[in-house]
């Protein structure tokens, strides 16, 4: 044995024993959370006190939550290692560890003691002499990569066991999944910056394709969540995704990280209850985009609060009650000057209305009466009635209430001011051409936006729903005094929870932070609702941070929807301006987020690429400097193993000829995936080519939007011709389609080459 591979058999021994050991601490502490969760439930169900029930529920949940994060960090537990000049090391992994003496033996790669491992660098080493990462199958060590920042402050011994192959290259080298993975044990020190920046005010991450914004910005999360665990419990924090095939992709990295408290969805799925299953074109795309639309639809709004022509009219029981023209448009100033929304500023209206109806009922009872011609010998009785005079508050409130059961009245309610709904608001409104012309600011092309009365919704109209939801408000009296009411039981259930914290001794382990998290999270007893469930479902929740993945493609009214979501303006806001797909997107960060935060954001940028190797990436930057010369493209990490190809294949054949092609593929990059991606109108034709295939298919077809921020081993792009010439965006899209591939990337055409990928030819 050579004294290399000796140092290096040494190396995996040493590691292995305090990995072995790291191992049992977790068994240890599993078993511990088991036992006292078994143990919880051994003590009964809804009986005893209510403090006992508290101090049960909040146990199990609590144990149970530690048991979830315990389970999800037994692959890859440790990780790496750091040792500083002192001959001191720290262990990093995916949780912190403790041991007998409560002494800390692992650290948690998002405590601040963790940090050097990851920026640490040759010219700014910070104190450290090495960094180690390892690599680990199931509970084994095997293998050891080494950084060496001071060779004369290590040991003799440590000298000898020095191992290096970059751990990097070696992450990037593995085959995909079909689903993205962390990073935890990889990430670069410009990631890091990002995903330890503060969490107040919007941080935007501008980075080219695979420069690792998607990972960093879900690292951040769980940095967050474990840094702001207090705050972040409560409010909870929300993921935006472009579509559903994205966040499949992604949704495993946090709860492998041991965070499943988080919220993930797309814009189309942003108002409860609806589901955005249609797209829009592009041009009407940009209008519905158009931040003009809310004033469209305030004006909608306003449009539906109406005056009648001349005075109103309603016939009741045989009397007419008359309501001056006047009257009626003063009643509806009086109640638009309030300022509230539409259906909450109506009851106003209906209070007034009904009052002045009980008064024209007065009134049209007198007249009948004189026309019956009373005439009676007692002479004061002859005197003229003056029934709406006499009329006092009490008499005019229960007139209302009679008035406002009629059917009739509740027509004439209806036709000057009905309380509307959002749905019912924006779908008469689009499939209303006289409502949109008269709505309609200048110089907007609301001609684009007509519809059918029952057309599926588009995930563009979700932030009109959204507005239409604030402009009309909802009655939420009721639901006021029962949140008043809980907030007196939060105050009670807050002592329960802060007793049950000190008796129990869990506050003194750390587990818990504060009462006041553990009191909200039992104030929906019975409900098993967690933060992340009652904030889904909840449209006017307000989040504690919001994380916006491919942000580019929103458009400035779903800017709206999602501030509104995050009232204190916390947010990591993810990009590439290169990769703008949707005519209604972004141009530029500040276009986008200065109208509501004046240029309070701060940009971090990524430039290397982690995903493309240089050969593939020579081509997309030839199409990156026809379509958008502004932007830079990001720099590869790595050489790909081979160049990318063109292969012509006449439309006639492409039945026969792709799927040998896939094959050949697929056989190149072994157990990995590979994607196609095509234009939208060759979709469905391709995609019936291959068995159906969700991401964990070796074989996938995908249009250029369903690929967006996804990755495949191998990448075959159909038609560049017809990605270039399908929307006023496709220089971009095919920006996005040849950057899809870790490894090999084939483009097939039936006509010339576009230009741009004469590099190919
Ligand atoms: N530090 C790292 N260690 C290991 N792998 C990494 C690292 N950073 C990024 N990667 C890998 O690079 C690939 C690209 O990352 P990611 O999808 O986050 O990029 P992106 O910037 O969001 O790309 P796009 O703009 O195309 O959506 C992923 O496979 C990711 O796991």
């Amino acid at each position: 044995m050579t004294n290399r591979q000796d140092g290096l058999a040494q190396a995996l021994d040493t590691e292995q024993r305090t990995v072995s050991w790291l191992y049992n601490r977790l068994d240890v502490a599993r078993d511990r959370a088991q036992a006292t969760l078994r143990e919880v439930y051994a003590r009964g169900g809804t009986s005893g006190t209510r403090q006992a029930m508290v101090e049960r529920e909040a146990l199990a949940s609590e144990q149970a939550r530690r048991l979830t994060q315990l389970n999800a960090v037994e692959r890859g537990l440790c990780f790496g290692r750091i040792d500083d000049g002192e001959g001191q090391s720290t262990y990093i992994g995916r949780i912190g560890l403790r041991d007998e003496q409560h002494e800390s033996a692992l650290i948690d790669w998002r405590a601040p003691a963790a940090r050097q491992f990851y920026v640490a660098t040759a010219t700014d080493p910070g104190g450290l002499v090495r960094r180690r990462h390892l690599h680990l199958k199931d509970r084994l060590v095997v293998g050891i990569d080494d950084e060496v920042f001071d060779l004369e402050g290590m040991s003799e011994g440590d000298r000898h066991s020095l191992v290096g192959e970059a751990a990097l290259l070696a992450a990037l080298r593995r085959g995909r999944t079909g689903r993205m993975g962390d990073v935890v044990a990889t990430i670069q020190t410009e990631q890091d910056r990002v995903i330890r920046s503060g969490l107040q005010g919007a941080l935007v991450v501008q980075g080219g394709p695979g420069t690792g914004k998607t990972v960093a910005a879900l690292h951040r999360a769980a940095y967050l969540l474990y840094t702001h665990r207090a705050t972040l419990e409560r409010r909870g924090v929300l993921v935006v995704g472009p579509n559903s095939m994205f966040l499949r992709y992604i949704g495993q990295v946090l709860p492998a990280l041991g965070e499943t408290q988080v919220v993930m969805t797309t814009v189309g799925e942003m108002f409860p209850g609806v589901r955005a299953v249609a797209a829009d074109g592009p041009s009407a795309a940009v209008v519905k985009g158009d931040v003009r639309m809310a004033e469209l639809l305030a004006e909608a709004v306003r449009l539906r609060q109406r005056a009648p022509d001349g005075d109103l009219v309603v016939e009741l029981d045989g009397l007419r009650l008359r309501v001056p023209h006047e009257t009626c448009v003063r009643l509806r100033e009086r109640a638009r000057a309030v300022r509230l929304p539409h259906n909450m500023a109506r009851k106003l209206y209906v209070t007034e209305l009904l009052k002045d109806l009980a008064k024209a009922e007065a009134r049209a009872l007198e007249e009948s009466l004189h026309i019956e011609e009373l005439v009676v010998d007692e002479p004061e009785l002859n005197e003229p009635l003056d029934l709406e005079s006499d009329l006092d508050e009490l008499d005019l409130r229960l007139a209302s209430q009679r008035l406002w059961g009629e059917p009739e009245v509740r027509l004439a309610v209806e036709e000057l001011w009905p309380e509307l709904t959002p749905r019912r608001l924006v779908a008469e409104l689009l499939s209303s051409q006289a409502t949109l012309w008269e709505a309609a600011p200048m110089g907007l092309d609301w001609r684009e936006l007509l519809r059918e009365p029952d057309a599926p919704w588009t995930a563009g109209d979700v932030p009109l729903l959204d507005e239409a939801a604030e402009l009309l408000g909802e009655d939420d009296s009721a639901r006021r005094v029962a949140a008043r009411e809980a907030g007196e039981e939060q105050a009670e259930q807050e002592l329960y929870a802060r007793e049950v914290l000190d008796a129990t001794g869990v506050a003194e382990q750390g587990i818990f932070e504060r009462a006041d998290v553990l009191a909200e999270r039992h104030a929906d007893e019975g409900s098993g609702l967690t933060t992340a469930d009652r904030a889904a479902a909840d449209r006017t929740w307000a989040y504690g941070h919001v994380i916006v993945d491919e942000a580019q493609e929103l458009s400035p009214m779903a800017w709206r929807m999602i501030m509104r979501r995050v009232p204190a303006k916390s947010l990591t806001v993810v990009g590439d301006l290169a990769q703008t797909g949707s005519a209604a997107g972004a141009r530029t960060w500040g276009e986008v987020l200065d109208p509501h935060l004046e240029g309070r954001w701060r940009e971090e940028r990524l430039l290397v690429n982690y995903r493309t190797p240089v050969e593939i990436m020579r081509v997309a930057a030839d199409v990156l400097s026809a379509y958008a010369p502004e932007q830079e493209p990001p720099e590869s990490v790595r050489e790909g193993e081979a160049e990318p190809r063109a292969v012509r294949m006449p439309a006639s054949e492409l039945a026969e000829l792709l799927p040998e092609l896939v094959g050949q593929e697929l056989a190149e990059v072994g157990e990995g995936r590979l994607g196609v991606v095509t234009p939208d109108a060759l979709h469905a034709q391709v995609s019936g080519l291959f068995p159906r295939g969700d991401l964990d298919a070796p074989v996938v077809v995908l249009t250029v939007v369903q690929a967006k921020g996804l990755e495949f081993d191998a990448v075959v792009v159909v038609d560049p011709s017809g990605i270039l010439g399908q929307s006023p965006m496709g220089g971009q899209d095919l920006y996005v389609a040849v950057t899809r591939a870790t490894r090999r990337l084939t483009v097939v055409h039936e006509g010339d080459l576009p230009p741009v990928l004469s590099r190919l030819a």
